[in-house]
C-alpha cells in the first residue's frame, strides 16, 4: 500500500511506527512543516520524510490526515486539486465531520474517519471507523490497515465523539489507573520499577482474561473476592470513595467537552 501520513505529530508518528514495524506499506510518505524531528525515519526502507504535502499525495493512494482540527481545512484546500479516483482519504482528526470534509474536497471521494489511539505505535490500537457513502466501498482497506495495528470496528459517524472519549482519551484514563495502583504498590513496599511492572502486567492480565473468555468483569471479580477477604474489603472501600462514579463522571465531562469543541 502506498500510504502518506499528512501531519506526522504524536498520533501520525505512532501510526507511522506501527506501519513501519508491521511492514504494512510499499511506500510511506511522512509530512510535517518542520521535518527535523522525524528525519531519522528516513532510515527505514521505503519511507520518505518531506514538508511537501503535494508530493506525498501524488505518490500515494491512501492519505492519512493526522493534523490538529484547526489545521485540517488548510491542508485539504492545499491538496484537493491533486486528488484523483485512486485516493482514499482517512482522517483521524477529532470532531471534524465527514460533511465538512466533503464540502472542501467534494463528495465524489472515498472519505473515511478513523479514531485510533496512541497504542497504534505498538500494534494495539482500538480504532473506530466510519465513512461517507462512497467510502463504504473502501472501508475494508482502512480495516485492513488498522487491524494490522490493533483491532478496529465500524460505527456510525454519530458515535465518533463517544468513541474518541472511550478509546483515544481512554489511553490517558487507563494510564492514571496504572499510575495510581503503582503508587499504592510503592506504599506497600515495592520499589517504583517493580511497582509499575506489577501494575502494568496485572492490568494486561485482567483485560486479556475478558478478551479471551468473553466474560463480564463481575464474573471475574467474583472469582477473586474471597468472602470476608482482602479483595472485597479494598474494592468496597474504593467504591465508597466513588471509583466507578468518578470514572463515569470523567467520561461524561470529556464527552461534553468534545461536543463543545466540535460545535465551535
Ligand atoms: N493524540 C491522540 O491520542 C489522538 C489524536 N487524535 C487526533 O489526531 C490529530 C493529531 O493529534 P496529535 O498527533 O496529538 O497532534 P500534533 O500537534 O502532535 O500533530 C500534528 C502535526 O501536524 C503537523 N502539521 C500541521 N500543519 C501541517 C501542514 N500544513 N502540513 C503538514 N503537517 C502539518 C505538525 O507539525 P509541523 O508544525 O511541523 O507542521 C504536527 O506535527 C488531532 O486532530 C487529534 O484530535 C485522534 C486520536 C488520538
Ligand atoms: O484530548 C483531545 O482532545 C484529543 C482527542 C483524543 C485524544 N486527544
Amino acid at each position: 500500500m502506498k500510504i502518506a501520513i499528512l501531519g506526522t505529530g504524536n498520533l501520525g508518528l505512532s501510526i507511522a511506527k506501527g506501519l513501519i514495524f508491521s511492514n504494512a506499506h510499499t511506500s510511506l510518505f511522512l509530512t510535517k512543516r518542520k521535518t527535523e524531528a522525524i528525519r531519522e525515519y528516513e532510515e527505514y526502507s521505503k519511507v520518505t520524510v518531506t514538508s511537501n504535502n503535494l508530493e506525498a499525495v501524488r505518490n500515494s493512494d491512501i492519505l492519512i490526515f493526522a493534523v490538529q482540527p484547526t489545521q485540517l481545512e488548510k491542508i485539504l484546500e492545499e491538496i484537493k486539486e491533486e486528488l484523483t479516483e485512486k485516493h482514499v482519504l482517512i482522517s483521524t482528526v477529532t470532531g471534524f465531520k465527514i460533511p465538512r470534509i466533503e464540502k472542501i474536497v467534494g463528495e465524489e471521494h472515498f472519505i473515511i474517519r478513523s479514531m485510533p489511539n496512541t497504542a497504534i505505535a505498538v500494534g494495539k490500537s482500538m480504532t473506530c471507523l466510519c465513512s461517507n457513502e462512497k467510502g463504504q466501498k473502501r472501508i475494508a482497506i482502512a480495516e485492513a490497515i488498522f487491524n494490522r495495528l490493533g483491532t478496529s470496528i465500524i460505527i456510525p459517524e454519530n458515535k465518533m465523539q463517544a468513541a474518541t472519549v472511550i478509546c483515544a482519551s481512554g489511553v490517558a484514563f487507563w494510564m492514571r489507573l496504572i499510575r495510581a495502583t503503582s503508587q499504592g504498590a510503592v506504599q506497600l513496599g515495592f520499589d517504583a520499577k517493580d511497582a509499575q511492572e506489577l501494575s502494568m502486567q496485572t492490568c494486561l492480565g485482567a483485560a486479556s482474561l475478558l478478551i479471551e473468555s468473553g466474560r463480564h468483569p463481575e464474573q471475574e471479580i467474583d472469582k477473586v473476592t474471597t468472602p470476608r477477604g482482602c479483595t472485597i474489603e479494598g474494592l468496597n472501600e474504593m467504591e465508597h470513595n466513588g471509583l466507578s462514579s468518578s470514572l463515569i463522571k470523567g467520561i461524561q465531562a470529556s464527552f461534553k467537552k468534545i461536543n463543545n469543541i466540535s460545535e465551535q
